[in-house]
C-alpha cells in the first residue's frame, strides 16, 4: 500500500521551518504523517539554520485529527504501536519539550488529533472562522494525543469539559476569548504571522509556554473535584448506555489529581481499551456510513453535474410543508410557499415565521438573518409564480386523486427542467404520476417531522426517475444539511417499512400480556428515544390507523391485525393531540400511565381471540428487545433483498437518523449482525411457530442463516455462495 499522507518541511531564510501536513481531503494524521511529522521536528530541532519552527496545514487546513480509517487496523492489527507511543513520545516529548518555540498556524479546521498537536506547540495563531475541538467522544473513544489533559489546561475545567463531553468544535473567535488561541489573523496573513510569532518567542518578546503544565486555568483540587462530581452524575444520566464519557472524566481527574503526566498515560492506556470497544466500532461504522449515502452506484459514478436549483415551490402549508419551507429558506433557496386559502396560507406562512423565531430566541439566529430568511419566502394561491422555479415538493394530504390532480397541474405550469417531487410518506409514486408525462423527474423527498430539525431526507426514486433529477436532489439535501437516503419506490420506502413491525410487535406482546409502560421503558433503555406506545401516541393515531391499513393492503400476510388502537380511537383517545392515548397528558406533554387502558386491552384481546400467555407476561428486558427489534431486521432485510436500500450502512443511518436508533449501537442491521444471522434466524422461526406468521423470517435471512453470512453482505455476495 501506498504512503497515506506526509508532511513537507521548508526552512526560510529567517530560520522558521514551516512543517506543513499534507494529507488530503482534511490532512488526517495517519501514521505515515505522524511518523513524517516525528521526522521534520526531528530535523527542525537539529539543523543549525533552524531558529523555529511553524506547523501548518495544506489548502487551508489545518488537521481533521487522527486518521479513523486507521482504527479498523488497529483494533485488529497484532503490531500496534506500543500506548503513548505518539502521545507522549512524539506529541510531548519531541513537539512540546522541543528546544527550539513552535507555534500552530490554525486554519479551516483543528479536530481531534489536530487540535491535540496544535496544543502541544509553544503557542497558536487561527483565523476567526477555523473550527477546533475534541470530536472523540463521538467516535467512542476519548482523546488520546493528550487532549484530556491540555484542553482543561488552556480553557479551564468547565469548558474544557464541556468541549469534549459534547463533541462541538468553537470558532477561532471564540477559541481566542478561551485563551484556546494566542492570536486571530485572517487566512492571508496566517503563516507569517505564526512565522513572526515563532521568532518573537526565540526572542523574549512573546511567553513560551508548555500547555501540559499550566496551572493558572485549572481550578483548586476541592474545586475541580466538585465540578468532576457534577459532570460525572449528568454524564450518567444523559447517556446511560455509554462507558467512555466516564472513562474520560476519570482520565481528567487522574491528570488534576496525580499530575499530567500520569493524566497521559492514563489517557494512552484508557484511549487502548476504548479502541477495541463495541461502541467504537459502532461509531465509526455511523461515521462512515453517513458519508457513504450519498454514494450510489449506477446513480452518482457517471460523473453528472448537479443543476443549479434556486428558486423552489412547496404545496401545502401544513406541518410537513412548513417545516421543508422552513429547512429550504434556512440554506438561501428562494421559496413559494402555496395553499388552497389565504386562511391556510397565512397559517404556514406564520408556521414557518415561528419556526425561525424560535432560532432567534435559543441565540441560533440573528434578529436581521431572520428578516433576510424570511424575505426569501413569498405566499401564493395559484401556480401563476411556478413559471420559473427548479423544483416543486408537493406537501398536502395523503390523497391519492388530489395528488394526481396536482402533478398533472404541475407538469402545465412548471419549466420543462423542474423537479417534481413529493413528500409522500406511503403512497405509490408512479400512482402519483400516473396522470403525467413527465415520470422522470417525479421523485420522492421524504422529509421526517419535524423537517427542519429531523437529519435524514428519504430519497425516492422510481424505475423511471432519471439519475439526472437524483443528483439534483442528493445536493439539494446537503445544502440543507441534511443526510440523504436514496431508495426505491414501495409501501412505506425503507424508514417507515423497516419501523412498522415496531408497534405491530409491541401490540401483539402486549394482547398475550405483555406490559404497555414496561415495553416503552425496556425499550427506552435499549437507547431509542421513546417505546413503541409513547411514539405511537405522538404520531397521533388517525396517522397510525391510516398506514396500518397501507400496510395491511399490501403486505396482509406478515401485518399483525390489532384492534386496540383503533378501538381507542373510537372513543376520542387519539394520541397525545387529544390528550389521551396509551398515556394520559398534562398540560405540559407529561405522560403518565392510565389505569384505563386495561380495558381496552380486555377488549383488543376478545377482538383478536387470543388469551394471556404467562410466558409473555413475565418476558426478560433482553426478550422483549429481541421480540420488538428482530421483525424489524427481518423487514429491513426484506427492503435489502427487493433493492429498495442500495447497501446494508443506508439502513443503519435510517434507522438512527429517522427513528432515533442508537448510533453507538451501530445502526440496525450492524447491531443484528453483532448478535449473528443464524441467532435470529433460530429466534423468529420459534416464535413464528407460537405466535404466528408475523414472526416468520425472510428468504434473505433465512439464506443468511444458512450460510452464516451478516446480513450486511451485499445481495450479490449472499447469492453467489447460495
Ligand atoms: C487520538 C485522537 O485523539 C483521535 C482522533 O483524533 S479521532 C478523529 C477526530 N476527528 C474527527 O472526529 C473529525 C471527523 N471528521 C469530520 O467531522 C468531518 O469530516 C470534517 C469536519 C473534518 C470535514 O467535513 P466535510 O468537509 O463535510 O467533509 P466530509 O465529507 O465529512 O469528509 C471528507 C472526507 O474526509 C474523510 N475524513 C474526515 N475526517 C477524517 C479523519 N479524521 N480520518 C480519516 N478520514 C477522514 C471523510 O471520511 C470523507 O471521506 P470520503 O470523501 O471518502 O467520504
Amino acid at each position: 500500500m501506498g504512503r497515506k499522507g506526509h508532511t513537507v518541511i521548508d526552512v526560510g531564510p529567517d530560520g522558521v521551518a514551516i512543517i506543513t501536513i499534507v494529507n488530503p481531503p482534511v490532512n488526517s494524521l495517519s501514521f505515515d504523517v505522524l511518523r513524517s511529522l516525528k521526522e521534520s521536528f526531528d530535523q527542525a530541532l537539529q539543523r543549525d539554520d533552524v531558529k523555529a519552527i511553524v506547523v501548518t496545514g495544506a489548502k487551508g487546513r489545518f488537521s481533521g485529527g487522527f486518521d479513523i480509517t486507521a482504527f479498523g487496523g488497529l483494533q485488529e492489527t497484532e503490531e500496534r504501536p506500543k500506548p503513548g507511543w505518539i502521545s507522549v513520545e512524539i506529541i510531548t516529548d519531541t513537539i512540546e519539550a522541543a528546544k527550539k518555540p513552535s507555534v500552530a498556524a490554525i486554519d479551516g479546521l483543528a479536530l481531534g488529533g489536530g487540535l491535540e498537536v496544535a496544543m502541544a506547540c509553544t503557542a497558536r495563531i487561527s483565523t476567526p472562522t477555523a473550527q477546533l475541538g475534541l470530536p472523540e467522544l463521538q467516535l467512542g473513544i476519548i482523546p488520546g494525543f493528550g487532549g484530556t489533559q491540555r484542553l482543561p489546561r488552556l480553557v479551564g475545567l468547565t469548558k474544557g469539559l464541556e468541549m469534549i463531553l459534547t463533541s462541538k468544535p468553537v470558532k477561532g473567535k471564540e477559541a481566542f476569548s478561551l485563551g484556546l488561541v494566542d492570536g486571530l489573523v485572517s487566512s492571508a496573513e496566517l503563516v507569517n504571522t505564526a512565522r513572526q510569532w515563532a521568532l518573537d518567542i526565540l526572542n523574549y518578546r512573546r511567553p513560551w509556554v508548555a500547555s501540559l503544565y499550566k496551572t493558572d486555568k485549572i481550578e483548586p483540587l476541592g474545586e475541580a473535584r466538585e465540578i468532576l462530581k457534577f459532570v460525572r452524575d449528568q454524564t450518567r444520566k444523559r447517556a446511560p448506555n455509554l462507558q467512555h464519557p466516564l472513562v474520560c472524566i476519570d482520565v481528567i481527574e487522574a491528570g488534576i489529581v496525580a499530575g499530567p503526566r500520569a493524566g497521559l498515560w492514563k489517557e494512552a492506556e484508557a484511549f487502548e481499551g476504548l479502541l477495541v470497544s463495541d461502541t467504537c466500532k459502532s461509531l465509526v461504522h455511523i461515521f462512515f456510513a453517513q458519508r457513504g449515502t450519498s454514494k450510489v452506484p449506477g446513480v452518482t459514478d457517471r460523473g453528472l453535474v448537479p443543476r443549479h436549483v434556486k428558486k423552489v415551490a412547496i404545496l401545502g402549508g401544513g406541518l410537513m410543508g412548513s417545516g421543508i419551507a422552513t429547512a429550504l429558506i434556512l440554506s438561501n433557496y428562494t421559496v413559494i410557499l402555496k395553499e388552497v386559502n389565504d386562511k391556510f396560507l397565512d397559517a404556514g406562512i406564520n408556521r414557518i415565521k415561528g419556526n425561525l423565531q424560535s432560532r432567534v430566541k435559543k441565540g441560533r439566529l440573528t434578529q436581521e438573518n431572520f428578516e433576510k430568511t424570511m424575505s426569501l419566502l413569498k405566499g401564493a394561491l395559484d401556480y401563476e409564480g411556478f413559471r420559473d422555479v427548479d423544483m416543486v415538493i408537493e406537501a398536502v394530504i395523503e390523497n391519492v386523486s388530489l395528488k394526481q390532480q396536482i402533478f398533472a397541474d404541475l407538469e402545465k405550469y412548471c419549466p420543462p427542467h423542474c423537479i417534481l417531487a413529493s413528500n409522500t410518506s406511503t403512497i405509490d409514486l408512479n400512482l402519483i404520476g400516473e396522470k403525467t408525462k413527465s415520470k422522470d423527474r417525479i421523485i420522492g423527498a421524504h422529509f421526517f417531522s419535524p423537517a427542519h430539525v429531523m437529519p435524514l431526507l428519504e430519497i425516492v426514486r422510481t424505475k423511471q426517475t432519471s439519475p439526472q433529477v437524483i443528483v439534483d436532489l442528493l445536493d439539494v439535501s446537503k445544502k440543507i444539511k441534511k443526510t440523504p437516503v436514496v431508495v426505491g419506490n414501495c409501501t412505506g420506502f425503507a424508514v417507515n417499512r423497516m419501523f412498522f413491525p415496531y408497534t405491530q410487535a409491541a401490540l401483539l406482546l402486549v394482547e398475550r400480556g405483555a406490559d404497555v409502560y414496561q415495553i416503552d421503558k425496556v425499550i427506552t433503555k435499549f437507547g431509542m428515544p421513546m417505546g413503541p406506545f409513547r411514539l405511537a401516541d405522538l404520531v397521533g393515531f388517525g396517522v397510525a390507523i391510516a398506514t396500518g391499513m397501507q400496510f395491511v393492503q399490501n403486505f396482509p400476510e406478515r401485518t399483525y391485525k390489532s384492534m386496540l388502537i383503533p378501538l381507542m380511537q373510537e372513543d376520542k383517545r387519539a394520541g397525545e393531540t387529544t390528550r389521551k392515548g396509551f398515556y394520559l397528558y398534562d398540560g405540559k406533554r407529561k405522560a403518565s400511565p392510565d389505569p384505563e387502558l386495561k380495558n381496552y386491552i380486555e377488549k383488543a384481546r376478545n377482538f383478536a381471540g387470543v388469551s394471556v400467555d404467562p410466558k409473555v407476561a413475565k418476558l426478560q428486558e433482553k426478550d422483549i428487545i429481541e421480540m420488538i427489534f428482530f421483525p424489524v431486521v427481518n423487514e429491513a432485510c426484506r427492503v435489502l433483498d427487493e433493492g429498495i436500500a442500495v447497501k446494508a450502512a443506508d439502513l443503519d443511518i435510517s434507522a438512527v437518523m429517522g427513528m432515533g436508533f442508537p448510533p453507538y449501537r451501530g445502526g440496525i442491521i450492524f447491531w443484528a449482525d453483532s448478535l449473528g444471522s443464524k441467532y435470529i434466524y433460530s429466534r423468529l422461526e420459534k416464535w413464528s411457530e407460537l405466535y404466528g406468521e408475523f414472526f416468520k423470517p425472510c428468504a434473505y435471512l433465512a439464506a443468511r442463516a444458512a450460510r452464516g453470512i451478516p446480513l450486511s453482505a451485499s445481495v450479490e455476495q449472499g447469492k453467489s455462495r447460495l
